[in-house]
């Protein structure tokens, strides 16, 4: 079985880890790459580290290109991802789409968050959220509906927020965690896009580390529905001189009836079982902490626990490759559970050691 794949937005830094991935597939079969600023030129002009992997070149985006694919991921920025979204499931296209357009599930806060107007709202509700360890029947449910002809609409969760509610969720679901919950996360400048801006330029970005969208950012809305927990996030960006990686530190009040008593070790065995049947979440031991070092170019994440000396909170650290787990390697693995695969089909690679 082979699946015809598209990527809208290949150029861009998602799009292309899409085309890394992809183009080492068992089983998808990526045939078309979109750019509209680069249409014609080959990949490998522009991204020379897929010599010999890829022969493909940039396309300019639109739906006839794209009509012959099963699927297609969405590497575009929101409000872009809306503009295509509808048109490509009336194909009877399935979309993974990377962008926050369908991740918010009421209209009103994203109209609010990303400060523009829905134009397919109706599709909100059918929208998986792509983010399989805390969502499984979401995309159980979705492959159900691609199998019986109807295509599937994955929105695939933020980087911010998939590595924070990983750090969160088993705490928050267990009912350990009471009152506001405290969020610290550092980002790579790949984060921000291809686009260098006054932020993101090397020599603004290089030998700095800055907060940005304090009490600002558009993943709060989306932490909060993950983790159920609305009005209750504080959430904190950093920018930090890095390519890939994200670093997040989550501070979780304990409930005083719930977790009272509870040791580190309870809670590291309540991890260790929440994520027993989740190949690319790992439980680190106590005493370790994660790095992004560790989980760069990988679909992994790594989770560390300690409590505060007080024993009142408990501090939940996170590391993912935000090109990775945070974007395309996340979205393959739905993809991956959309058409009936095993779900680390196509990304089993280990981060680079050193
Ligand atoms: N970078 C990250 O770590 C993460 C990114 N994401 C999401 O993935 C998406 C892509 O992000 P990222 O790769 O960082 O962004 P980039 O800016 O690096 O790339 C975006 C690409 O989108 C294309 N594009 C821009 N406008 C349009 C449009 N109107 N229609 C079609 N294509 C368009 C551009 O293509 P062209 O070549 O045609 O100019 C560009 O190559 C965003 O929605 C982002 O929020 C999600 C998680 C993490
Ligand atoms: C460092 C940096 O600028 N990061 C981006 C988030 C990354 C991203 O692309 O956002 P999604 O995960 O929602 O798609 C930001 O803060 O807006």
């Amino acid at each position: 079985m082979s699946i015809k794949a598209g990527i809208v937005g290949a150029a861009g830094f998602a799009g292309i880890e899409l085309v890394r991935i992809l183009t080492e597939h068992p089983t998808f079969e990526l045939n078309v790459v979109t750019s509209d600023s680069l249409a014609g030129t080959p990949v490998t002009d522009l991204y020379p580290a897929l010599l010999g992997h890829t022969d493909l070149a940039f396309e300019p985006h639109g739906l006839d290109a794209l009509a012959e694919c099963d699927a297609v991921f969405l590497a575009v920025p929101h409000t872009a991802a809306m503009s295509q979204v509808p048109a490509l499931l009336e194909a009877g296209i399935s979309v993974f789409d990377l962008s926050a357009d369908y991740r918010l599930k009421d209209a009103d806060v994203y109209e609010r968050w990303y400060a523009t107007r829905h134009t397919s709202p109706g599709l909100l509700e059918k929208a998986a959220f792509g983010l399989p360890e805390l969502f499984a029947s979401d995309l159980v449910r979705a492959a159900g509906e691609r199998k019986a002809g109807h295509p599937a609409l994955v929105a695939c969760a933020g980087c911010y927020p998939t590595a924070t509610s990983l750090a969160a969720a088993p705490a928050v679901r267990a009912r350990l965690v009471s009152g506001t919950v405290i969020v610290d996360a550092v980002s790579g400048v790949t984060g921000a896009g291809k686009k260098a801006t006054e932020r993101t330029h090397f020599c603004f970005a290089n030998e700095s580390v800055e907060a940005y969208g304090v009490g600002t950012h558009r993943h709060t809305p989306e932490i909060e529905q993950i983790l159920g927990l609305p009005g209750r996030i504080v959430f904190t960006p950093h920018l930090a001189p890095l390519n890939r990686g994200i670093l997040s530190t989550v501070y979780l009040p304990l409930d005083a009836e719930h977790a009272k008593g509870s040791s580190i070790e309870d809670i590291h065995a309540l991890y260790e079982g929440f994520y027993a049947d989740d190949g690319f979440v790992q439980v680190l031991p106590i005493g370790s902490m994660p790095k992004t070092g560790s989980v760069a170019g990988s679909n992994s994440c790594h989770i560390g626990l300690a409590l505060s000396q007080a024993g009142d909170m408990l501090i939940a650290v996170s590391a993912i490759d935000n090109l990775c787990k945070g974007a395309a390697g996340q979205a393959v693995q739905c993809a991956n559970i959309v058409f009936g695969l095993p779900e680390a089909t196509g990304l089993s690679a280990s981060a680079l050691p050193v």
